[in-house]
């Protein structure tokens, strides 16, 4: 897992490491700005080769330092560099104070607001945009988003010669970096270099779509030591992911066996699907549990996975004496009316070895529609659950934590979608991932984990009818091979995204599935 660090955090370490006598804010600035120029060269080369013209704009902050530095810089290139700065330089902090006065002595300063109306007929080939970074406290004023609107506009103007190409530093002004939510970007970069660490913001909401590329610089604050995710931090789901899924060999009854809950006649697709999803994930065994109606259209449509009836709860709690069952899906096509029916019996089950253990209970669809309904069920959750709501289903759950969420955003940092995530968990008890381009993981204790499908792992093609329903299958298959219930929701959402950008264009749920044997292969096992 990737570390994600808020400013808060972010602030924290650098405090720290200023503290211990090891760097300081100005060797952290100029590193800062290095970066920042490094990264740039390294994504157009071809800058190097002419005199480019660059506008760097400047904010009231350490942000703004960066800027100055990175002018500096690219000025003893031999580039035409003209700086912009929003705030008055007596009011700058020390460290962007020393380099706004460095620059001075290569070239003069003016106000941000000259820029309204854009370069005009200017040709300009590089904006650094280094307004505001990680101390946005709250949404830009009008004099600093009415220049960075007017450049957006400029950009698209067709008597224009050449791109523009706009870098920002550390984020696009006017996102919040730790919730990604828009607090007055008017600016889309094509590059973002942050430093030490990315941001959650860059991965949460707006985040992605305003970033462009996405370059972590270091700046040699020291690295943490190794550890799983602590409470309160929020990492990235990364490639090590999908290694809970790989198989040792056992037979299959080591590798657990689930129950798929699914609805009446006509209604089974769904449930098939998440079936399906389980059994490629690796369970040892699948069954599909259905009312009696609906056992001749699933049986003409199912082979390996088995098949039983499950009338009522009392048949489900029968079904789930065979303790060799220690995993549930609850939810895809099952009705809202069976869901709320047979969830208090999925809940009760409860197996008893060394000590007493859970199966695992994934809970989608309609299952969380009756969830939301009966609050009483609520407490029964148990910490091997795992609910997947998508926003709907969300705002159903936690109708007050979605209005957070939608508010407007005034002052930062913004409630994000990991904090609403996490409170979730909380609340209920268990895992929540909380589905979106943006998925988030969240267990009761804190911790919280992004799986962003996005930067060099867009999955467009997900947004398909039954998607979830076979990631719901996906993470069932997990926890009955006896992952921890958060480990197998990061595992199922890196491995959902995978598959469909191993599809590719034209993908439908079906084929998620069936793409795993593909994806596992390209993990070289
Ligand atoms: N934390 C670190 O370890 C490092 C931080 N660095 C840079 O420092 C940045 C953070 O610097 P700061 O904390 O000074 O924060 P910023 O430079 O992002 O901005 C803070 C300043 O803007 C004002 N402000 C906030 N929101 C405003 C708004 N909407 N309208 C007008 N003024 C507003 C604040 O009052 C403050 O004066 C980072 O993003 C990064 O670029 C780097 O120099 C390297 C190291
Ligand atoms: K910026």
């Amino acid at each position: 897992m990737t570390e994600l660090l808020t400013s808060a955090q972010m602030r924290g370490i650098e405090a720290a490491a200023m503290a211990s006598g090891a760097v300081t804010g100005l060797d952290l600035m100029e590193r800062a700005g290095q970066g920042v120029v490094d990264a740039l060269l390294a994504m157009w080369p071809d800058l190097a080769s002419g005199v480019p013209r660059v506008a760097v704009l400047c904010g009231p902050g350490n942000n703004g330092g960066d800027g100055f530095v990175v002018a500096r810089l690219l000025r003893e290139r031999g580039w035409q560099v003209e700086v912009f700065a929003h705030g008055a330089p007596d009011r700058l902090p020390p460290d962007a104070r020393a380099n706004h006065d460095r620059w001075l002595a290569l070239g003069p300063v003016a106000p941000l607001g000259d820029l309204c109306g854009g370069f005009g007929k200017a040709h300009v080939d590089l904006v650094v945009d280094a307004v505001f970074g990680t101390g946005l406290t709250r949404a830009l004023d009008w004099d600093v988003e009415q220049p960075l609107a007017d450049i957006s506009e400029w950009r698209l103007k067709p008597w224009r010669q050449g791109h523009t190409r706009i870098v920002a530093v550390d984020v696009p002004s006017g996102l919040c970096a730790d919730s990604g939510r828009d607090l007055g970007l008017r600016l889309a970069a094509d590059l973002t270099v942050t430093f030490h660490r990315a941001k959650p913001g860059q991965y949460l909401a707006e985040g992605p779509d305003h970033c462009g590329r996405l370059v972590v610089a270091d700046i040699g604050l020291p690295p943490a030591a190794p550890r799983s995710s602590q409470p309160g931090e929020v990492t990235l789901v990364d490639a090590r992911a999908p290694r809970s899924a790989l198989k040792w060999g056992g037979q299959k009854y080591d590798h657990g066996h689930v129950l798929v809950l699914a609805g009446g006649v006509g209604q089974g697709g769904a449930a098939r699907m998440a079936a399906r999803g389980a059994l490629r994930m690796g369970a040892g065994l699948v069954t599909l549990g259905c009312p009696p109606a609906a056992l001749i259209e699933n049986a003409a449509q199912l082979n390996a996975i088995m098949l039983r009836r499950v009338d009522d709860p009392a048949a489900l709690t029968a079904l789930l004496e065979d303790r060799r069952i220690n995993a549930l899906c609850l939810g895809p096509g099952l009705g809202v009316e069976r869901a709320a029916g047979l969830l208090p019996a999925a809940l009760a089950a409860r197996r008893e070895q060394a000590a007493v253990f859970w199966p695992g209970l994934v809970l989608d669809a309609d299952a969380l529609t009756a969830l939301a309904a009966d609050p009483a069920l609520m407490a029964l959750l148990h910490r091997n659950c795992v609910l997947t709501p998508h926003r709907g289903e969300f705002a159903r759950l936690f109708p007050d934590l979605i209005e957070r969420l939608h508010a407007e955003p005034k002052g930062g940092p913004v409630f994000s979608k990991a904090d609403a995530t996490r409170e979730a968990a909380r609340r209920a008890g268990c895992v929540v991932l909380f589905k979106g381009a943006d998925t988030v993981i969240a267990d009761p204790e804190g911790r919280c984990s992004i799986h962003a499908a996005a930067y060099d792992r867009p999955a467009p093609w997900l947004a398909t009818a039954g998607a979830g329903d076979v990631l719901a299958g996906f993470i069932a298959g997990l926890l009955a091979r006896r992952n921890p219930a958060v480990r197998a929701a990061e595992s199922a959402a890196w491995l959902h995204v995978d598959c469909a950008r191993s599809f590719g264009p034209g993908l439908i749920a079906e084929d998620l599935p069936e793409e795993l044997p593909k994806v596992f292969r390209a993990l070289g096992w």
